[in-house]
């Protein structure tokens, strides 16, 4: 079952291909996550479905409506944050609710937008007088003032700090727990592994892989990194890398001074054995940690290339 369907989409700007051949599916009530570098083709995809772009190709279905024949129904059944420009800075968010509010045949009180977004205190602030974060929350209200089905929140958290960050994210699990479908874009891959159903990665105008964090993750070899420091300096750290070396379990070493890398395939067995020959040779381990693999890992692993916020 699926809420949005995205089939075949294709946008190009001049000689530049924004978005080359997208599909997807989005399922009610999930947070679903559009996240790709600079320039991956993010804000062309969310647009066209959106209906503010135009695609070259390919089709849109929200919840079995088109906006070649049902753009009025579909205006009332999605919510979009505006880009902070199109707010008035001499109004305060108070009145900038109501008059969003005033576009829609029916929507929420500006009371219950303002606790959901956390400025019920700020509700007679000028809008140029918020902070950043302040106004990101209240482009993410305007969105909701409807009562959408499903929202679309184009990068809500660029460029905010990361307390700012948290409390968007607190914003947008309170709208998964209503039930609401969201659709995310970010450039922070760590907020799309805490957020997100299910994340699709593009890059290029292209979806490189798309699942739930976790499965893509797992999709990732088995290798996991450990890494170690010794008390004992640099020989313990060099006898153990060693003995590490002889252990079928491990793919690779890397050593630094007293400090040990290793990737191992059964890092818990390797570890067992580690851990067997440090104490036969009297060595003392003073740090040790697996590093879990990320979303990031899963991008430079699909496209080769360097993840950069
Ligand atoms: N109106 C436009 N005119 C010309 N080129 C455009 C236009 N809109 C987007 N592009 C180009 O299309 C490509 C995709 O842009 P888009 O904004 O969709 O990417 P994005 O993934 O959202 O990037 P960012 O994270 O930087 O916002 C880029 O090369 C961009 O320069």
């Amino acid at each position: 079952m699926s809420i949005l369907q995205v089939r075949g989409l294709r946008k190009t700007f001049g000689t530049v291909t924004a978005v080359d051949d997208i599909s997807f599916d989005v399922r009610p009530g999930e947070v679903f996550t559009i996240i790709g570098p600079n320039g991956a083709g993010k804000t062309t995809t969310l647009e066209m479905i959106e209906g503010l772009q135009t695609p070259d190709a390919g089709s849109i279905s929200i919840d079995g409506l088109t906006w070649a024949k049902d753009a009025d129904r579909i205006k009332i059944r999605i919510g979009v944050q505006p880009q902070s420009g199109a707010m008035f800075d001499l109004l305060t968010v108070e009145e900038t609710l109501e008059l969003f509010a005033a576009f829609y045949p029916k929507s929420k009180s500006s009371a219950e937008v303002l606790e959901m977004i956390n400025l019920t205190d700020h509700r007679k602030k000028r809008v140029k007088s918020l902070s950043g974060g302040q106004r990101q929350r209240l482009a993410i209200g305007l969105g909701m003032i409807n009562d959408p089905d499903i929202i679309f929140l184009d990068e809500p958290t660029t460029g905010l700090d990361p307390q700012a960050r948290r409390n968007i994210w607190d914003i947008i699990l309170n709208l998964k727990a209503m039930g609401k479908t969201t659709i995310l874009t970010t450039h922070y891959m760590e907020e799309a592994e805490k957020l997100s159903d299910r994340v699709c990665i593009v890059d290029q105008g292209r979806v490189v892989t798309l699942d739930t964090p976790g499965a893509l993750i797992d999709r990732l070899t088995k290798e996991r990194e450990v890494r170690l420091s010794f008390l004992d300096g640099e020989e313990a750290a060099a006898a153990a890398e060693s003995a590490l070396q002889a252990q079928p379990t491990v793919v690779r070493t890397a050593r630094d001074g007293s400090s040990l890398a290793l990737w191992s395939i059964q890092p818990e067995e390797t570890l067992y054995g580690l851990f067997g020959f440090t104490k036969e040779q009297g060595f003392r381990v003073e740090q040790v940690s697996i590093r879990e693999m990320s979303l990031e890992d899963v991008f430079i692993a699909f496209t080769g290339k360097e993840w950069r916020d």
